[in-house]
C-alpha cells in the first residue's frame, strides 16, 4: 500500500468547503486502504471520515512498525494456507532477538517477562501488569532498534563482497526483520489508555500487540487464579479503539484478541447479556438478609483468623447453594413431582436447545423460559455472592470462551484462548467453535512454561504438539517465557562450572561451543557493530581512519584462523 498522498492544508482549512473537500478527500484513500484484502475479516464502528479528522494536518508518514506488520499479516496468512506455524517464544535482548532471527520468523515481547525483568520503574515483580504503561513498549523500542542495527551492520558487510565468491563464502543473509508481537495485558486502563499505549507500541515498532479481557486492576497473569473478566462489549471496545488509534496512526498493526475467561471466576459487571450464561447466583432464598460482602465484612471486623474467615465463605457459598441459571433450572426440573424422570430431561432438553452458552440469551428470557416450563419462577439471585471488591462470580470454560472469541473475532486479527492446561482436545473444540462462524479466523496459543509439559503428555506428542495445532488454525505459537527460562539455565549451568573449573568451563563449555555451533557473538566485537561503526568512522574521514577500533592490534584477530 502507498502512502495516501492527501494532506489536510491548514491555511485553507479555515474555508468551510475547502475544509470539507479536503477530509472527504482523505476519507476516500482511507476507504480505498480499507478495502484491500488484509482488512477482509476487520470489522470498524466508525467511517473514514471519522479517521480523516482526526489525523491533524502532517503529511502522511508510514511507521516503520507498520512496514513491519505488513510482513507480519503476510508471514501469519501463509502459515494460516498452508497450516503451517509461526513459532516463537519471548525475547528479553537483543542477544536474544539476534540469534532467534536465524531460525523463527516472529519474535514475542512478553509482559511477564518485562515486569519481572525490564519494568521502567526498575521494580521487578510477577506479572500484574502494575508495571509503568510504557514498560512493554520501551522492550520492543529496545529489541526493535537491535534489529534495525544487525540488519545495516550485515548488509554492509554483505555490500563488501567483491565477488559472488565472496558473497557466497559469507553464507545467506539472516532476516533480522522479524516481527515482533507485543503484550498489550489489559490496555492499562480505561479506553484513553488503551489509545495511548497503542499509539506508543507503533511509535515503538511493534507489528502486533495482543489485548485481554481481564479488568485492567485486577489483572493477573494467565495461569493465575483470581481472574475477574470484563463484560464482552468492554472488550470489544478495547479493541475497537486499538484499531482506532491504528486507522489514525496509518498503521496495519496486528491485533490478537486474547480471552482469560477459560478458567475466570470474576467479572465486574453483569450489564452485557452474552455474559449472563455464565454468572453464577445464589439460590437460596434464605440467604436474602446476608450477602457475602456483608457476612465476611462483619467476620473481619470481629477480628476473625485467615483461617477462619476462608471457612465462613466456604459455609455462605455451600448455604447460598451457587450455581449457574440453567444449573438452578435442571434441579427443579428434577424436583417436580409425578413426573416421570424421562419427561423431566424433555423438559430440559427443551430448555437447553433455547438456552446455551453460545445462544447470548439474557437472563431475562432465561427466566421467562424457565416459568413457562415449570409454571412459577425460580429464585436465583447474583448480587448476593458478589465478592467484596463488588464483582460477580462468573464460572468460564471452553465454551464461554468460544462465545467470547467469536464476539471478538471481527475486531481482530487472531483469536486466542488463554488456557490452563496444554490440551490439545480442548485446542480442538476451541478452533472448531470459533471456525464454525469464522472459518477464515487466525489462532494463536500459548506454549506457556506455566504448564509442566513432562506430565501434560508424552515426549512424542510434545514433538508434534506444534505441528498438530497448526493444522487446527494455530498460526502463531509462542513459548510466552523460554527467553527466561532458557537463560537461566544457561547462567545457572555456567556459573557452578566456572566456580569449579575456572576457565576450562569458559573456554570448553562456552568459546568452544560457539565455535562449533555458528554462534557469531563468539566474535563479539564484529556482532556488536565495530566493524560497521569503523565503516561510519573512516567515511566520515574520507575513507581512513587512524582511530579505527577493529585495526591492527584487535584481539579479535585471534580468532581470524576460525
Ligand atoms: C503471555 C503472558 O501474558 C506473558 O506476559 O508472557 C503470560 C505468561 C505465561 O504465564 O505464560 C500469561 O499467559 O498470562
Ligand atoms: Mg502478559
Amino acid at each position: 500500500m502507498t502512502m495516501p498522498v492527501t494532506t489536510l492544508d491548514t491555511t485553507t482549512s479555515s474555508n468551510f468547503q475547502v475544509l470539507q473537500n479536503e477530509l472527504n478527500a482523505a476519507a476516500v484513500e482511507i476507504e480505498k486502504w480499507w478495502s484491500q484484502p488484509r482488512w477482509k475479516g476487520t470489522k470498524r464502528i466508525y467511517t473514514a471520515k471519522d479517521i480523516a479528522a482526526r489525523r491533524g494536518t502532517f503529511p502522511p508518514v508510514e511507521y516503520p512498525s507498520s512496514v513491519m506488520a505488513k510482513k507480519l499479516y503476510r508471514v501469519l496468512e501463509q502459515h494460516h494456507k498452508d497450516r503451517t506455524v509461526a513459532k516463537t517464544f519471548g525475547a528479553l535482548d537483543p542477544v536474544h532477538i539476534s540469534q532467534m532471527a536465524k531460525y523463527l520468523d516472529t519474535i514475542y515481547v512478553s509482559g511477564w517477562q518485562c515486569s519481572s525483568t525490564a519494568s521502567s520503574s526498575n521494580e521487578p515483580g510477577p506479572d500484574l501488569a502494575d508495571y509503568p504503561m510504557d514498560t512493554v513498549p520501551n522492550k520492543v523500542d529496545h529489541l526493535f532498534k537491535a534489529q534495525l542495527f544487525h540488519d545495516r551492520k550485515q548488509l554492509e558487510a554483505r555490500a563488501k563482497a567483491r565477488s559472488q565468491e565472496e558473497l557466497d563464502a559469507m553464507g545467506a543473509p539472516i532476516d533480522y526483520l522479524t516481527p515482533i508481537v507485543a503484550d498489550g495485558d489489559a490496555g492499562h486502563g480505561g479506553l484513553t489508555a488503551v489509545f495511548k499505549l497503542t499509539k506508543m507500541f507503533i511509535e515503538r515498532g511493534a507489528a502486533g500487540i495482543h489485548m485481554e479481557d481481564q479488568t485492567s486492576t485486577n489483572k493477573k497473569c494467565g495461569h493465575m487464579a483470581g481472574r475477574c473478566v470484563i463484560p464482552v462489549q468492554e472488550h470489544i471496545n478495547r479493541l475497537s479503539t486499538v484499531r482506532m488509534c491504528a486507522d489514525i496512526m496509518h498503521s496495519d498493526l496486528v491485533l490478537v484478541a486474547r480471552t482469560d475467561s477459560e478458567a475466570a471466576t470474576l467479572i465486574s459487571s453483569t450489564i452485557d447479556t452474552r455474559d449472563h450464561y455464565f454468572i453464577v447466583g445464589a439460590t437460596n432464598s434464605a440467604m436474602e438478609d446476608e450477602s457475602f460482602a456483608e457476612t465476611m465484612d462483619k467476620a473481619i471486623l470481629s477480628g476473625k483468623s485467615a483461617e477462619e474467615l476462608a471457612h465462613i465463605e466456604k459455609d455462605w457459598c455451600e448455604r447460598a447453594d451457587l450455581k449457574l441459571f440453567h444449573e438452578a433450572f435442571a434441579d427443579e426440573v428434577n424436583r417436580l413431582p409425578k413426573i416421570s424422570e424421562k419427561e423431566k430431561q424433555k423438559i430440559i432438553d427443551l430448555f437447553s436447545s433455547k438456552i446455551g452458552p453460545l445462544t447470548e440469551t439474557s437472563h431475562r428470557d432465561a427466566k421467562k423460559l424457565a416459568k413457562e416450563l415449570l409454571g412459577h419462577d425460580i429464585y436465583f439471585n447474583w448480587d448476593l455472592p458478589r465478592v467484596r471488591e463488588g464483582l460477580y462470580r462468573y464460572q468460564g470454560g471452553t465454551q464461554c470462551s468460544i462465545m467470547r472469541a467469536r464476539a471478538f473475532a471481527p475486531f481482530a486479527d487472531l483469536v486466542w484462548m488463554e488456557s490452563n492446561y496444554p490440551d490439545y482436545q480442548q485446542a480442538v473444540d476451541f478452533s472448531k467453535g470459533v471456525k464454525a462462524e469464522y472459518p477464515d479466523k487466525m489462532l494463536a496459543y500459548n506454549l506457556s512454561p506455566s504448564f509442566n509439559w513432562t506430565k501434560a503428555m508424552s515426549i512424542d506428542d510434545q514433538e508434534t504438539f506444534i505441528d498438530r495445532l497448526g493444522n487446527l488454525g494455530y498460526s502463531w505459537q509462542f513459548i510466552t517465557l523460554a527467553g527466561l527460562h532458557t537463560t537461566a539455565l544457561a547462567i545457572s549451568n555456567f556459573s557452578r562450572d566456572f566456580a569449579q573449573d575456572g576457565m576450562k568451563a569458559y573456554a570448553q563449555n562456552v568459546q568452544k561451543q560457539e565455535m562449533e555451533n555458528d554462534v557469531d557473538i563468539l566474535k563479539h566485537q564484529k556482532w556488536s557493530g565495530a566493524e560497521y561503526i569503523d565503516s561510519l568512522l573512516k567515511l566520515a574521514q574520507g575513507g581512513i581512519s587512524a582511530t579505527a577500533a577493529m585495526g591492527k592490534g584487535v584481539t579479535e584477530d585471534q580468532f581470524r584462523a576460525h
